[in-house]
């Protein structure tokens, strides 16, 4: 679904190519963006997506054999953190709500146990990884109020004791934390960004199984306010010209597009790829900003059997310990009365360097090895070749470049706020990295769409541009001794 009637970048018969701003990427911060923008009575905007329609990393499939089709989210899938009681609710899971999205609760403590001998009840070795994890988050939390230096979560695992040597351990712990790796990642930012989720929203987790998909929500919420002659679909930005007096931009069919501002929102992934040119060059401090901060990667492996062969009717939820640590790891029944009953679907995530690695092989390849652990996991079944298989290639494609930020332990909050800070007054840059307490989330998206969209509307408004600040120099802790 698209808004109906909306632009290409090949007719600009009805459209304006001068305006006041130009939004750059469609995704939530980009839509969240123009709606603040509308409601703050500037409607003389251009929202400019290279895809044929919005939602960004909001992104689904039809997956399945002839007949046994069910629409699949590649992208985000999961509200996280609804809310506790009385308190605030997710952003997300107020415009879900608002647009009627098919939701289920979905449970990852209702798990099943396996390595590659088959079941096997690690649930122990399991819950002391639960506990270890916890400790981590609240020894992040005393480096904090003692003004201590971070270090990796790795560190932060290690000092605490949990050295998760086997590979139940491993696989235990990388179900707790992985969805980013602990050597890549910040001790306390890591355990902010989980906390100020978790610990503002409550602990429940909803997963969208909508069949419009789940970028539904965006796409209708844009339909409430966006005129297509403010919106842009196939439009690939190319470069970006920007001066203390105004921005240009130029897409990939040649046409030029100008504005007073512009609004990047593009993933921290495409910044860091060179994948869109700054003329000129984004100054030190920014591109130190960009190249500090890392991006993820995140897959989901999508298998269809003829039909359910695993007999976990209590468990959804199944994890695999390799000898090999994140080796095809997590893996989730959709086969569930709560989800798609009878559907055959299985799904297994890998993160990091091992979804890069996947990216660089063949579906031919992946899909021979990922039937090798699904044999040692249910050794007494002859388990048939799949229906259907699929992944997305987060990392390799140009509009996304991975699938959601890290911070990892070299990078500093000034770092963050040079990320988020605007260059020559009229580069503005929003998306859920540059959001501080809930970067790689939807809702992280959400909030920054709608902060830095306010600042700009007080800008132009004429209210005094309070741009966002930068700091030139990022030192360090204390000078060097040598
Ligand atoms: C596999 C995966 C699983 C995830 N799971 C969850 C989850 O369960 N829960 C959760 O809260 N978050 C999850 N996330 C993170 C969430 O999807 C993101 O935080 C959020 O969608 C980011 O929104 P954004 O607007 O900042 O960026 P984007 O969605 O990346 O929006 C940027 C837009 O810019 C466009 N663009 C890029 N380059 C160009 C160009 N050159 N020209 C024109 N347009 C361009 C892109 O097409 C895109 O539409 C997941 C992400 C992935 C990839």
């Amino acid at each position: 679904r698209s808004i109906p009637g909306a632009d290409s970048a090949t007719d600009a018969t009805k459209r304006a190519n001068d305006v006041k701003v130009l939004i750059l990427g469609g995704g939530i911060a980009g839509v969240i963006a123009a709606r603040t923008l509308h409601e703050q009575g500037i409607d003389d905007f251009m929202l400019v997506e290279a895809q044929d329609q919005l939602g960004g990393r909001l992104k689904s499939i039809t997956f399945g054999a002839p007949g046994k089709e069910v629409v699949l989210e590649l992208g985000a899938n999961w509200i996280q953190g609804t809310q506790d009681g009385d308190g605030p609710p997710n952003p997300i899971l107020t415009l879900a709500q608002k647009h009627g999205l098919h939701t289920v609760y979905n449970d990852w403590d209702d798990i099943k146990t396996y390595d590659h001998t088959g079941a096997v009840d690690y649930l122990d070795v399991f819950n002391q990884s639960v506990d270890a994890y916890t400790d981590l988050t609240v020894s992040a939390g005393a480096r904090v109020a003692k003004k201590l230096v971070d270090g990796t979560a790795r560190t932060g695992y290690s000092l605490g004791g949990a050295k998760s040597r086997t590979a139940h351990a491993a696989a235990s712990e990388y179900y707790q934390f992985d969805w980013s790796t602990p050597e890549e990642s910040s001790w306390i930012a890591s355990s902010w960004g989980n906390n100020f989720t978790y610990n503002t929203f409550g602990d429940d987790n909803l997963m969208s199984i909508d069949q419009r998909g789940f970028k539904e929500y965006i796409q209708a919420e844009a339909d409430d306010f966006l005129d297509p002659s403010q919106l842009a679909l196939n439009a690939l930005v190319q470069n970006i010209s920007y001066s203390n007096s105004g921005v240009s931009v130029v897409l990939a069919d040649g046409e030029t597009l100008t504005a007073d501002y512009a609004l990047c929102t593009f993933s921290l992934g495409v910044l860091q790829h060179d994948d869109v040119r700054f003329v000129p060059e984004l100054p030190q401090w920014k591109e130190e900003a960009i190249q500090s901060m890392t991006m993820a990667t995140y897959s989901k492996i999508f298998l269809q059997f003829p039909k359910k062969f695993w007999a976990d009717n209590e468990a959804r939820m199944a994890l695999y310990a390799d000898t090999e640590r994140g080796r095809y790891p997590v893996w989730q029944s959709l086969d569930h009365a709560k989800f798609f009953l009878g559907s055959g679907i299985f799904f297994v995530t890998v993160t990091g360097d091992f979804s890069q690695r996947i990216e660089a092989l063949s579906d031919t390849e992946v899909q021979a090895e990922v039937m090798g652990v699904v044999r040692n996991m249910f050794p007494d079944v002859d388990v048939p070749e799949p229906l259907a298989f699929h992944y997305n290639r987060w990392f390799s494609d140009p509009l996304f470049r991975g699938s959601y930020s890290n911070w990892p332990s070299s990078f500093f909050s000034e770092h963050h706020e040079n990320l988020r800070a605007t260059v020559d007054d009229r580069l503005w840059f929003a998306g859920e990295a540059t959001s501080q307490k809930f970067f790689g989330f939807m809702h992280g998206a959400y909030y920054e769409g709608l902060e830095v969209a306010t600042s700009m509307a007080k800008c132009i408004k004429g209210g005094g541009c309070v741009t966002l600040n930068h700091v030139e120099d990022v030192t360090n802790a204390h000078p060097y001794w040598i």
